[in-house]
């Protein structure tokens, strides 16, 4: 029987690690592992919206990406996560930004797309929402996020005037579709390095860096205030249904006409089965992805 689903994921890493051929082969495959998992849930006749959220949850957990656990430091030193899920075929989602004690953020916006009237919860209120659920999880404190590579990352950014962002995409994503023809997107973050106590990025706002509907999913990675001023992931979709692009047409005008000089990759899939990885990254460990 051919397979009748198809997951996509990426998942970047610091500098110091990427520029490490062993730790580079440990990204590729906790990579890996994420894409199993997710394409586990599938497989087994789960829903695009499980497996993304699986996948995502994975690499959440692993040091080595910029999401939950191996989130880069603001500023002034702290942790501030965000993440969205989409389910694109009934048209919800849910996102937080700015959570301080979340050990998986990807959870956390899926109960605010199931358990709350809203599509975005930031800050305090994300904590205070989640420990008003009835299955709460315990919150973590600063400690579980903290990793010396991640900390030299935001000593080495300040000490050379915190003017550079992330010099390659490094958001962790998952987009799938499912042998029902629905379509998921989920993106989780720790967003840029050094950046100001309270900055929302894209991987929070539906139309900037995700986005998903009844025929295609899409989630970014790379420089987010770039992607929140184009509302790339909107375009792309504008372009998918209104201007008949291909799916890979319309990655690639979004990605020459707005995001030129600006760090990017980005992946897609529709209901036809296509499915997209396009970045200007220099290298492809600069954008690390798979797709089952
Ligand atoms: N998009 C993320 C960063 C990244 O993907 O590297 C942000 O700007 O928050």
């Amino acid at each position: 029987m051919s397979q009748d689903y198809t997951l996509v994921i990426h998942g970047g890493a610091g500098e110091e690690m990427m520029l490490n051929t062993q730790v580079n082969e440990v990204i590729e495959f906790a990579l890996q592992t994420a894409l199993v998992l997710g394409s586990q849930v599938l497989q087994q006749g789960g829903s695009s919206l499980d497996a993304v959220q699986r996948s995502v949850e994975a690499m959440e957990d692993c040091f080595l990406f910029n999401a939950g656990k191996g989130s880069v430091f603001n500023k002034d030193g702290k942790n501030e996560l965000e993440a969205t899920i989409v389910d694109g075929s009934a048209g919800r989602s849910g996102s937080v930004a700015c959570a301080k004690s979340v050990k998986n953020p990807i959870k956390a916006a899926r109960c605010v797309m199931e358990k709350s009237s809203h599509a975005l919860i930031v800050g305090d209120g994300v904590e205070e929402f989640l420990q008003g659920l009835e299955e709460k999880e315990k919150p973590v404190g600063p400690e579980y996020f903290y990793t010396d590579i991640r900390h030299r990352e935001l000593t080495a950014k300040l000490s050379a005037g915190n003017t550079l962002k992330n010099n390659h995409p490094q958001t962790v994503g998952a987009v799938a579709l499912d042998r029902w023809h629905r379509l998921a997107a989920a993106s989780s973050t720790g967003g840029l390095v050094g950046k100001l106590k309270g900055r929302v990025g894209d991987t929070a706002v539906v139309g900037a860096g995700i986005y998903a509907d009844d025929k295609l999913a899409v989630t970014c990675s790379g420089d987010g205030d770039a992607f929140l001023r184009h509302t790339v992931a909107q375009k792309i979709a504008s372009l998918y249904h209104h201007k008949g692009y291909s799916l890979r047409q319309a990655c690639r005008e979004v990605m020459t006409e707005n995001l030129k000089g600006f760090c990017a990759g980005i992946i897609a899939v529709d209901t036809k089965g296509d499915a997209i990885i396009e970045t200007n990254a220099g290298h492809k460990s600069e954008f690390s992805h798979f797709m089952v």
